[in-house]
């Protein structure tokens, strides 16, 4: 379990390209256009309450000063329409912007997952599911919240601040340019301290995608820390990990509330000396005491927006963090690439050729796992891979399914480079049934549809009873639409097996792709195994990796892989006597299998 190794200083952000801002705000920018019109909206209800809201203090001003005197009602009047269009202009505005922030988030969410899906093996083994799981769950929420909480208030403000200091500025010149002096002072402020909140957000997601790691791996893999009683110290790595992001958090707490408190001293300050000064300017005349209420009522707006535009931006910089790790996700470049112009599959029966194949994985780059390769697949032949341990013959499966390109070399499908073929096509020739098949969390059927999901229910039917798995479906409680647990956790090892025949029946390709079982199966159950196997191998490629002695005397050519070379290929026969691995494994490996002798 790789979490038990130390990583103080992992960084799951490792590897990705860092993400320009511009970059950031286009790709974000291109979610949010579709919803110009709401967006027009928003900046129209924005604008029309906060002009309300700035009409208020100057009207009431004057309404006490001359409402008492004439035209009482219509100002009253005047005073409530203004409220009320300050109260539904605020609504709209509030709904308008959540309503795209919500919408813009639920596009994001979907492509990046859908971004994800495509991606190459290559790009999850530097990944662990715990990070892509919490990039696509806490990291979208968290930017959401930073787009649907913050980014409403935060431009109300900026406009009422402005709005403010203009009405200020018009009233009273001199006590307003105190405040534009200050103006400077805060913008740096919240610069600095944004940088840092952003770096410590964006620290503290990484470390809750650790957690979430952690969880996803020990939970997996509950018996082997239970059976190895490793509970306290996986617990013990969990808490580490939790305490170092409470750290983290603990900073950017105190970092923002720094900054808000910096915010409100300056701007109390401010209007302290406004006061000082309006109250000069009313003793010698040159204000009311009305006009000076209207002036403070202004000062306080500016002081109330700054402050929420303060924690705005902290709350922006909060989601730009989570941001980046979510944009990460969707900017990743996939090492397997679709052709440009692809060449139709030809028709024909699997032949599959390997030319001078050289590859290595990605995450291991000195060691060969294929090393010039050449061999062909004859179409309709039934070939058998044997070799030791770690030789390559998995290997050639995933490089046949493309999900790694060779370095060197080129792989033939009905003589077409498997490059030029789009990847839906070449897919769609091969079925592979795995030592291990994955049944997914749903029901038989849907397992089974999996292989062609336009199949009808007769269809479904006729692949299950072909590959023996009708025999034990038809006495689960509610047979086909049982539900199989989390990777079919409700099933034995032969019934898993079974169904992923069925699968790949129904699927019917031109190549199937099988790596026999190791481990023994009851004898009922094996021979309900092999015989649904004989049935699927029929009359099309079959290319499997053999630990069965039945296997290999059955199939029409066998090669033998050791250290991703072939050392021997030929008939069962001819092998024993002429490859010494070959008669060495026999002797080892299917000797040992009685049940096919
Ligand atoms: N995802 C991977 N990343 C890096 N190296 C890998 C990866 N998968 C396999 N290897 C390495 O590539 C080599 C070939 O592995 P492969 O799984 O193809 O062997 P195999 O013949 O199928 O073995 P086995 O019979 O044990 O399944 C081995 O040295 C293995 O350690």
């Amino acid at each position: 379990m790789p979490y038990l190794e130390e990583r103080g200083d992992a960084k799951s952000s490792a590897g990705e390209e860092a993400l320009t801002a511009s970059r950031m705000v286009r790709i974000v920018g291109a979610y949010v256009r579709p919803h110009g019109l709401a967006l027009a909206g928003f900046f129209a209800s924005m604008l029309l309450s906060a002009g309300a809201l700035l009409l208020l203090p100057k009207l009431m001003a004057t309404a006490i000063v001359q409402g008492a005197q004439r035209h009482e009602w219509r100002v009253i009047v005047v005073i409530f329409g203004l409220g009320l269009v300050w109260t539904l202009a605020g609504a709209l505005r509030n709904f308008l912007i959540t309503w795209v922030g919500e919408r813009v988030m639920a596009d994001l969410r979907t492509a990046v997952f859908r971004h994800v899906l495509g991606l190459s093996p290559a790009f999850f083994e530097k990944r662990r599911t715990g990070d892509i799981i919490s990039r696509l769950l806490t990291d979208v929420a968290l930017l959401k919240t930073a787009v649907t909480a913050a980014l409403p208030y935060a431009p109300r403000s900026i406009v009422m601040l402005l709005g403010s200091l203009i009405v200020m500025l018009v009233m009273d010149p001199a006590m307003t340019l105190l405040v534009v002096l200050l103006v400077p002072f805060l913008v740096l402020l919240w610069r600095s301290v944004g940088k840092e909140i952003r770096r410590l957000a964006r620290e503290t997601q990484d470390r809750l995608a650790d957690l979430g790691a952690v969880v996803e791996e020990s939970i997996n893999g509950i018996r082997t820390v239970q059976s190895y009683q490793s509970e306290s110290r996986v617990g013990a790595i969990y808490e580490n990990l939790v305490r170092s992001g409470l750290q983290l958090t603990y900073r950017r707490l105190r970092l923002g509330m720094g900054m808000s408190v910096a915010t409100g001293v300056i701007v109390f300050l401010l209007i302290a000396g406004m006061l000082r000064l309006g109250f000069h300017q009313i003793h010698s005349g040159m204000l009311t005491a009305a006009q000076l209420t209207a002036f403070l009522f202004y000062a306080f707006f500016a002081a109330i927006s700054s402050a929420s535009i303060s924690e705005a931006w902290g709350f922006l910089q909060r989601g730009v963090g989570a941001g980046e790790r979510v944009l990460a996700l969707l900017n990743a470049v996939n090492p397997i690439q679709e052709p440009q112009d692809p060449v139709p599959l030809p028709a024909g029966k699997g032949q599959v050729e390997f030319r001078q194949v050289e590859f290595h994985y990605p995450t291991r780059p000195r060691h060969y796992a294929i090393q010039r390769l050449s061999c062909t697949i004859g179409a309709g032949q039934h070939v058998a891979l044997v070799g030791p341990s770690g030789a390559g013959k998995s290997t050639l499966f995933h490089l046949l399914l493309r999900f790694y390109d060779p370095q060197a070399g080129e792989i033939l499908l009905e003589g077409v480079p498997l490059t030029r073929l789009s990847m839906q096509e070449l897919r769609s020739a091969f079925a592979v049934v795995s030592q291990e098949p994955v049944i997914f969390s749903a029901s038989a059927r849907e397992n089974i549809l999996l292989g062609r999901p336009s199949a009808t229910e007769t269809e479904v039917m006729e692949a299950a009873q072909a590959a023996h798995a009708w025999e034990f479906l038809r006495t689960l409680p509610e047979g086909l639409d049982t539900q199989l647990g989390e990777r079919g956790i409700t099933l034995s090892g032969g019934q898993r097996q079974r169904i992923a025949i069925a699968r790949a029946l129904l699927k019917d390709p031109r190549i199937l792709l099988l790596d026999e079982a190791t481990s023994a199966l009851d004898s009922e159950s094996e021979h309900a195994v092999q015989s649904a196997l004989t049935r699927l191998g029929k009359n099309r490629t079959t290319v499997t990796i053999a630990h069965r002695l039945s296997t290999v005397r059955h199939a029409d050519w066998i090669l033998v892989l050791k250290d991703g070379r072939i050392v021997g290929q030929g008939k069962h026969d001819d092998l024993l006597g002429d490859c010494p691995i070959y008669a060495r494994l026999a002797k080892h490996q299917f000797l040992t299998d009685t049940k096919a002798l």
